[in-house]
């Protein structure tokens, strides 16, 4: 989260998935009720045709931006505007310098692996130290959360328990949540949380931003006298 996002006073927030592919990004995205239609990484000949699709989209709730699916809803009855943005979705299309930027310009990231998949679960450690060295330069740690997709997949499926899941999220320092993007249940719950967290992070800001004022006019003051 850059300090840009932390002074602005809006609630309007950017969250990034990480994790490998198939895990059930893309489905996480549209259960959340996005539009969801991809996009890969424009170059200069589309850009027109791009500016004309956002101008269309920009009237609608389910509006979709370059990479990213944006809907406006109600967390803890205040209104939120949530981007979700697929970063590894456009592999193919997207350089190294392009992840980079999109990781920099999230303010959370939903670090997804199946619990079908023991290498999902590895990557996420791999795309947890890539986003952390993309959002090095910021004033506080990303705002992480640790998600096990395909909770709905039979017993026999599952190759990694929640335990494995738990002692991760405990490493990471930050909250895990099954979920299962076929039926939905948790999607919208792993949102939500993160948006609290944002505000909550946002507000911690502010505090800080008003104490070190009001500290810095007592300080004035006591100098004059
Ligand atoms: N049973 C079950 N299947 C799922 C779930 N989530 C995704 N899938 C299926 O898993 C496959 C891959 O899902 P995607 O959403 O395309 O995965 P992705 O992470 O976006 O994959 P990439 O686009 O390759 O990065 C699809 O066939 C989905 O229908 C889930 O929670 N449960």
């Amino acid at each position: 989260m850059s300090i840009d996002t932390l002074v602005n006073d809006r609630d309007a927030w950017t969250i990034a998935l990480v994790g490998a592919p198939g895990v059930g990004k893309t489905r996480f995205i549209s259960r959340v009720g996005f539009v969801c239609v991809r996009f890969t990484l424009l170059d200069a000949s589309t850009s027109l045709c791009w500016m004309t699709l956002k101008f269309l989209f920009l009237e609608l709730d389910g509006l979709t931006s370059k990479q990213g699916f944006s809907k406006r809803f109600a967390v803890d009855n205040q209104d939120t505007l949530v981007t979700l943005v697929d970063v590894y979705q456009n592999r193919q299309g997207t350089s190294e310098d392009d992840v980079d930027s999109l990781l920099r310009d999230a303010d959370a990231f939903i670090l997804m692996y199946s619990s079908t998949s023991p290498y999902s679960l590895q990557d996420v450690v791999a795309y947890t130290r890539r986003v952390r060295r993309a959002t090095a330069s910021y004033a506080h740690d990303p705002v992480l959360s640790l998600v096990a997709n395909q909770r709905d997949r039979p017993a026999q499926d599952k190759e990694v328990s929640r335990l494995e899941g738990e002692a991760l999220a405990r490493e990471l320092d930050c909250p895990y949540t099954e979920t299962s993007a076929k039926t939905g249940d948790g999607v919208h719950g792993v949102v939500e949380d993160l948006v609290r967290a944002l505000r909550a992070r946002q507000e911690q800001y502010a505090r800080k931003q008003e104490n070190s004022k009001i500290g810095r006019a007592v300080r004035s003051f006591l100098g004059r006298r």
